[in-house]
């Protein structure tokens, strides 16, 4: 493969990795998996600088903020860090920094916590609102979920405006009982903390938010008008005297050696801390040390996340079973003797595929080491070779599917053993999950097990059948009364007015995810010009790579997908794009033409035109008299001279920033 179909295809996993981590809670790899495609991907644009794409997810803060709640723009950026796993890494990190500013370097070292980032702004000493990072540009205002984490002070002795950011999250013991709670209510378990806070305070319910104990700790004042702090120790401080809950044990190091010691006890002993912590953070302590340091696009180059090891333990695996997922791939999983590990019981693992069980040599009854890696998904390392005794029995994958029994087939050059039978049960099953599932066609009161009865008993066979039921066919169902009937048969009916993105996600098509699927939407308006298109269009859309564009054209060559197309069509299920965007955000920039010019400081061009097109706006290319404003960068160009010469008003990044930020439409043009 050639480096740069290589770039390609990082780039289209990492954003595929991206969306289920942030925004769907349901990671599928582990972060050490992650950070290695992203170290890759890194290396490789360095070497080929010219390879290097505008939309590299090396340049970017993961997230996304979602629709459903109102979004902020963030008066700060609230950027991510970047990462040391090794003291040669810190002592990298030091050198770096004793060789851009002067003076002697002092540092300050914190724990790295595991849960949600957020940010809060205060008014004339009263808690205005709160955000989550989003993609650090954008974020999500949850306000009133955060008025009822009770470590969140709303009033406070400061008239300054000020912003503090800092992590929500939950005590071990807390979790425990949380999850105890959920599986009495036969609910899903939380992987980790930080899944849990991230789904509590995300929660549209505020009141559902309440009843989650959760807590925060300060880690930085962001913003304060007239504060003449000289160094973020100080800072911490005067948040401490004001009520914050300020990262506790933060420690002052005169230097890199003292760092690696306070970090190497903390990996001894963060088993003893009443909440998980996932590494530690290194900040300059000096103020104007930071400032002569800056910011990339993604991090601040004077702090930097040391990540600890993953936590390891031995077990005993007891079986390996299979299961088949929604595209046939058929995946070994272990069962494991119960272990207790980072938090959490442990008694499965994902082994993969068949290479992975073949190089670690797993059988069935080996004593095996596992850790959690990035603390979510358990993981087999290593067997214990020494510890075998003869009861191990080699473990191979099945030749026919243990569903429907036809053979299965291993491609080439790939790694999945597959079911490639397209009527397979099991893949219908889970594909039909899919979607009716909350984050495609979104069909209440359709679950799981409704969903298996109505295949079991041959009502539906695929998608489409699901809008050609009727109530009988479901009152008869077990558990179905003549009033859940109805209610299903009115969110299916209601389904079909979807916008076309949740149709596309819910096609399933390989690496296409909500928001590729948002992407493939706002760009065709209508299904049949993405089925028409060629891969060479596909390949040009915004974060597009070959990987996604060949999915996508492969899946609509498919006769089978087309007929399940039509009879949704025939039905009347939407195919249209009813660029429902952003529809909570106040349009207060209706009717405005709004030039971009030059290079911003911290705003991408794509993010401005985001935050101007969500509010109504409309961003132009040329100045004319009846622009409204020109948002202009460095290096603004002859633009930025047109609107001079016709008098156009032009503002920079900070006053586009807090312009967004307005309420309505008056207040905008008062202002401008
Ligand atoms: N498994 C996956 O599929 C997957 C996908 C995406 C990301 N990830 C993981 O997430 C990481 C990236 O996430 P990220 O951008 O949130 O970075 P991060 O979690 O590695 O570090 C940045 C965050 O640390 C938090 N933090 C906690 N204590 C802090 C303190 N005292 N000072 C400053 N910050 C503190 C902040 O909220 C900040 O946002 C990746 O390295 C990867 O490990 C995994
Ligand atoms: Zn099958």
């Amino acid at each position: 493969m050639s480096i740069e179909n290589r770039i390609n295809e990082l780039i289209d996993l990492i954003n595929y990795h991206n969306e289920k981590y942030y925004n769907q809670d349901e990671p599928e790899i582990t972060d050490m998996e992650y950070d290695d495609l992203m170290k890759e991907l890194m290396k490789l644009e360095e070497e080929n600088p010219n390879l290097k794409k505008v939309n590299s997810p090396t340049n970017r803060v993961g997230g996304k903020p979602l629709d459903k709640f109102e979004q902020i723009v963030h008066k700060i950026p609230m950027l991510s860090l970047s990462n040391a796993y090794s003291s040669q890494d810190l002592k990298d990190f030091d050198k770096r920094v004793r060789g851009a500013v002067s003076g002697h370097v002092e540092y300050v070292v914190e724990f790295k916590i595991d849960g949600l980032s957020v940010g809060l702004t205060y008014e004339n000493g009263v808690f205005e609102k709160g955000a989550t990072r989003g993609n650090g540009i954008i974020g999500e205002d949850i306000s009133k979920n955060l008025m009822t984490v009770k470590s969140i002070p709303l009033k406070i002795k400061e008239d300054n405006e000020l912003v503090v950011r800092g992590e929500v999250y939950i005590s071990k013991e807390n979790f425990k009982k949380v999850n105890e709670q959920q599986e009495e209510m036969d609910l899903q378990l939380f992987a980790n903390p930080r899944n849990l806070a991230a789904g509590s305070l995300r929660q549209l319910d505020s009141k559902l938010t309440a009843k989650r104990p959760l807590d925060i700790f300060i880690f930085n004042l962001e913003h304060m008008e007239d504060n003449n702090f000289k160094s973020h120790s100080e800072s911490l401080e005067f948040l401490k005297e004001l009520g914050f809950e300020v990262s506790p044990n933060y420690k002052i190091c005169k230097d890199i050696e003292g760092v690696i010691e306070h970090i190497e006890y903390w990996t001894e002993n963060r088993g003893n801390l009443g909440f998980e912590i996932d590494g530690m953070v290194i900040k300059v302590n000096n103020l104007s040390q930071r400032d002569e340091m800056g910011f990339t696009a993604k991090s601040p180059r004077w702090a930097i996340a040391y990540k600890f090891p993953a936590e390891k333990k031995k077990t005993k695996i007891l079986d390996i079973v299979v299961e088949v997922g929604r595209t046939g791939t058929i995946t070994p999983t272990a069962i494991l003797e119960p272990v207790r590990l980072a938090g959490t019981t442990v008694s499965r693992a994902t082994l993969h595929n068949e290479d992975y069980i073949k190089q670690k040599d797993i059988r069935i009854n080996d004593i095996v080491l596992v850790q959690k890696a990035g603390d979510i998904i358990p993981q087999v390392l290593e067997v214990i070779k020494e510890e075998r005794s003869g009861e191990e029995s080699e473990f191979n994958m099945p030749n026919r599917c243990p569903v429907c029994l036809e053979p299965t087939l291993r491609i080439e050059g790939e790694a999945a053993v597959k079911c490639i039978n397209m009527s397979c049960p099991a893949q219908i099953r889970r594909g039909m999950i899919h979607f009716v599932s909350r984050d495609a066609m979104n069909i209440d009161g359709l679950g799981e097990s409704i969903i298996t009865l109505l295949l079991n008993q041959k009502i539906i066979q695929d998608v489409a059948d699901l809008y050609y039921i009727n109530k009988e066919d479901v009152i008869n169902l077990e558990r179905m009364g003549e009033k859940s009937a109805q209610n299903l048969m009115k969110s299916i009916e209601k389904s079909k007015k979807n916008d076309l993105w949740r149709l596309i996600n819910g096609l399933g098509i390989k690496y296409v995810g909500v928001k590729g699927a948002k992407i493939l939407a706002s760009n065709f308006d209508e299904l049949d010009s993405i089925i028409n298109s060629k891969v060479e269009d596909l390949i040009n859309l915004e974060e597009f790579g070959d990987i996604m564009a060949n999915s996508v054209f492969e899946f609509f060559k498919e006769e089978k997908n087309l007929n399940v197309i039509n009879k949704l069509r025939n039905v009347g299920v939407n195919t249209k794009s009813l660029k429902e965007k952003n529809s909570d955000v106040p349009k207060i920039f209706e009717g405005m033409k709004i030039v971009l010019t030059g290079t911003l400081p911290t705003l991408k061009r794509n993010d401005a035109k985001e935050i101007i097109e969500s509010r109504g706006g409309k961003s132009t290319s040329s100045v004319s008299k009846s622009t409204t404003f020109v948002l202009a960068g460095e290096e603004a160009g002859s633009k930025l001279t047109k609107a001079n010469e016709l008098g156009v008003k032009v503002i920079d990044e900070e006053t586009f920033l807090q312009l967004s930020n307005l309420d309505s439409k008056e207040e905008v043009q008062s202002k401008l």
